[in-house]
């Protein structure tokens, strides 16, 4: 296997063979397609990183707020939404990289899927960090669907650079529709999967790596 292991001062982690990146909108099904695709794939092979799990640690951390809470998916966490966004947009100001070098920290499994993926910056660092490793995935579902799944539109927030920020600007090498049809769906995902396969591929001809 092609595993090249790079250590530096503040982190370790294993050389990634490819990298997913995920974005959409609140309720469209990220985290239900992000799992659906590591249990294909299993943990070992695949892990889910978060680029909110720092910002909320290092957030909690500084203004004495409980980390639980803020990764759960109910009123905590809401309450500090607006706020969160306001820290971490100015934390990102300092360093575009800064959330994203602590999501990768110590990641040992071949396949990464960073799920909420908002910002044009965050894109790019990893297509900076890893050139031709990254397959960029925008999952879309409609209105209705979101509303259903418990969405409600808020201003200052889905309206916002946080969730508006991939609306234009990124060529999605994948989009998919997860309205709710599990065959759709399904269908989608194998189709997914090829693409990482042959993305996989491209990458190791370019730098002359032969498969396991
Ligand atoms: N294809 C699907 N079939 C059934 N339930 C779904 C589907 N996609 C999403 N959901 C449900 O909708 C809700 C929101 O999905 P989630 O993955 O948390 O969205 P996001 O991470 O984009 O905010 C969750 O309760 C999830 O289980
Ligand atoms: C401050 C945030 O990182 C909060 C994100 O929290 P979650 O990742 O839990 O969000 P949803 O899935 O949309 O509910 C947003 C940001 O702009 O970075």
């Amino acid at each position: 296997m092609n595993v090249e292991h790079i250590s530096i001062t503040v982190m370790t982690y294993t050389q990634p063979r490819i990298i997913l990146l995920f974005s959409g909108k609140r309720k469209s099904g990220k985290d239900y397609v992000t799992d659906l695709i590591q249990k294909r794939l299993t943990a070992e092979m695949c892990c889910i990183l978060r680029l909110s799990a720092p910002l909320k640690r290092q957030y909690a951390k500084d203004h004495n707020l409980d980390y639980e809470e803020l990764l759960g998916s109910g009123q905590y966490k809401e309450s500090y939404r607006a706020d969160m966004i306001r820290w971490g947009e100015m934390k990102r100001q300092q360093d575009s990289g800064f959330f994203c070098r602590l999501a990768i920290k110590h990641s040992i499994q071949p396949i990464w899927i960073i799920s909420d993926c908002r910002r044009m910056s965050d894109v790019q660092w990893f297509r900076e960090e890893f050139p031709g490793k990254c397959v960029c995935v925008r999952v879309e579902a409609s209105e209705q669907t979101r509303s259903q799944r418990g969405w409600r539109f808020t201003t200052g927030i889905d309206d916002a650079e946080s969730e508006c920020g991939l609306d234009e600007g990124v060529k999605f090498d994948c989009i998919i529709r997860n309205d709710g049809a599990d065959d759709i769906l399904e269908k989608q995902l194998e189709d997914l999967l090829s693409l990482m396969k042959s993305q996989e591929e491209d990458s190791n001809t370019q730098n002359n790596i032969k498969p396991d």
